[in-house]
């Protein structure tokens, strides 16, 4: 897989992690390692463990044996730098968007800020407005709530959110759910934008096969609990594994992969 290359190459490397709950093997003995700067794309079966993969990285799960590693700190090891550390590492976009609905965009995006560091109201809101426009909302959208917005624009203000503190990585949990095609494919834009123009690493749980077609560099395949195929698009089309093929190959993923061949 990647052996040879150099460790700072990788934003996350994931060793042997095994997570479970009772008696169930959830990922078992998985390995896997994300490149600084790339925007990988997870894909598995409902059920099969992205989000318990997703959410063991960044520290919410425990898990069994196996190491984790990101950006060169062992995650839950001596060097952790606990949540503070965390919150300037990762970004993270949930699946709801999960904004706090009694405050504005502009106190949603400012949360992060308040939590982790000591700034005046007046650089706060300097910062809020820039998150917005990065995120291509605009000013006045800063004072509207929650209830008021669009599930496209609910998803970018979570994300000038996740991004508040300039973290390296971003990791989005099915991000264009429940936004139509069109609203879909400008998330993706901004998406590959910010991963440009940010340098981001973008971790990326997804079922969306535009996306993954469109704006990822890489796409992984759990499977059984492990990765079982790793590499750009057109590499895991050619995939022999059974659930790959079953996955790209199956009615419902034939009339997008037409525009690929
Ligand atoms: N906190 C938990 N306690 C017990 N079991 C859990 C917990 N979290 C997840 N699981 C189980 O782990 C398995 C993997 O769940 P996970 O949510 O990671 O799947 P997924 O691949 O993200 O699925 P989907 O695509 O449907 O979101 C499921 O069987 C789930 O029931």
């Amino acid at each position: 897989m990647t052996m040879g290359e150099p460790q700072e190459q990788f934003a996350i490397r994931v060793r042997d992690l095994v997570v479970g709950f009772g008696r169930q093997t959830v990922l078992d003995h998985l390995s896997l390692d994300v490149r600084k700067g790339e925007i990988l794309g997870l894909v598995g079966a409902s059920g099969g463990g992205k989000s318990v993969l997703m959410r063991t990285i960044i520290g919410l799960i425990p898990r069994r044996s196996g190491t984790i590693e990101v950006m060169g700190h062992e995650i839950g090891g001596t060097q952790d730098r606990g949540t503070r550390g965390a919150a300037a590492t990762w970004g993270i976009l949930f699946q709801q968007g999960a904004l706090f609905s009694s405050l504005t965009v502009r106190q949603n995006v400012q949360f992060p800020l308040r939590e982790n560091l000591v700034l005046s109201q007046e650089l706060m809101d300097e910062i809020a407005i820039a998150k917005l426009e990065m995120v291509g909302l605009r000013a006045q959208d800063a004072d509207k709530y929650p209830a008021e917005l669009s599930g496209g624009m609910t998803k970018r203000v979570a994300l000038a959110r996740a991004l508040a503190l300039d973290p390296p990585i971003l990791f989005l949990d099915e991000p264009t759910s429940g936004l139509d095609p069109i609203a879909a494919g400008d998330f993706d834009a901004l998406i590959k934008t910010l991963q440009k123009t940010l340098g981001l690493t973008v971790f990326m749980v997804t079922h969306d096969l535009a996306s993954l077609t469109t704006v990822c560099d890489r796409v992984a395949a759990l499977a059984d609990g492990k990765i079982v195929a790793i590499g750009p698009m057109r590499d895991l089309l050619q995939s022999e594994h059974p659930w790959v093929r079953a996955y790209f190959h199956g009615k419902r993923s034939q009339m997008l992969q037409h525009e690929m061949r």
